[in-house]
């Protein structure tokens, strides 16, 4: 990886320091007995699949509250009341971002978040330590995301086995045909495809029409970011494209579950 300082370099120096600040508060003996009074993971991959069986669309909603590029996204931010309207809206599934510094996410978010709803929820941040792993099922996450642009190949691997050991499901994600050949390696079901440049926070939707020829049928492709309307969510299905994140579309309405069944339904 080269020096120059991008969003995501700087994220994850930050990332490094935050993770050291909290082993130094709970030990990894501490979460893991916290993990044996966890609630089970409810099927993270299940629900989507319970969703595409059906013809439907499969959302991953995302409870956000800003975002590096967006800056404040939504100002009253009730993940409980967020969580609630995403459920009744027919998402598949919740995403949580837990990142403090740069997106102003919580734990407490998630575990709010996971509390108010059945559905299972994945922990979104930059995940680069086993002790971030252990954590997110400590806090109730039923999946993880692994962001190829942050790992080498083998911090990829080892972070996959351990989620997974941990009973989680993992989105690995991708945003160019190398860290796609990366991806492909691995056995996963789930293949994010960020339409976001994680380095210069540039979106295109073209992302996912670039790398979909090049995925296997076995997969499940989930088109991340920058979807925002009707014609958008239509020209994805046209391409076979049925899983679906979605954070700053739902956040900037008033009731996101109700914005979900209009985009979707
Ligand atoms: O708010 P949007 O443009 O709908 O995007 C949601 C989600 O894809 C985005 O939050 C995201 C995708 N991958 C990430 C990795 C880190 C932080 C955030 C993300």
């Amino acid at each position: 990886m080269s020096s120059t300082p991008t969003v995501l370099r700087n994220i994850l120096e930050r990332k490094k320091e935050e993770i050291a600040e909290r082993s130094r508060t709970a030990s990894i003996q501490h979460l893991l007995n916290e993990i044996k009074v966890q609630t089970p993971v409810r099927g993270f991959v299940a629900s989507i699949e319970r969703k595409l069986a059906q013809q439907q669309a499969a959302v991953i909603a995302e409870v956000k509250k800003a975002s590096p590029s967006k800056g404040v996204i939504r100002e009253h931010f009730d993940p409980t009341e967020i969580a609630k309207s995403y459920e009744k809206g027919g998402a598949a599934c919740l995403s949580v971002l837990t990142d403090a510094d740069f997106f102003q996410g919580s734990e407490t978010y998630l575990k709010q978040a996971r509390t108010a709803s059945t559905l299972p929820v994945i922990r979104k941040d930059f995940i680069i330590d086993d002790y971030q792993l252990v954590e997110a099922r400590a806090i109730g996450a039923d999946c993880i995301l692994l962001i190829v642009a942050a790992l080498d190949k083998q911090q990829l691997v080892s972070l996959n086995n351990i989620a997974l050991e941990l009973g989680m499901d993992v989105l690995v994600e991708v945003h160019d045909r190398a860290e796609l050949d990366l991806a492909l390696d691995l056995p996963n079901k789930l293949i994010g495809i960020n339409n976001r440049n994680l380095h210069t926070f540039e979106t295109s939707l073209d992302t996912t029409f670039t790398l979909l020829p090049h995925i296997d049928s076995e997969r499940i492709v989930v088109s991340e970011s920058g979807i925002h309307s009707i014609d958008d969510v239509k020209i994805m299905r046209g391409h076979n494209v049925n899983t679906f994140l979605v954070g700053e579309a739902f956040m900037r309405d008033e009731e996101p579950g109700r914005r979900l069944m209009e985009m979707f339904n």
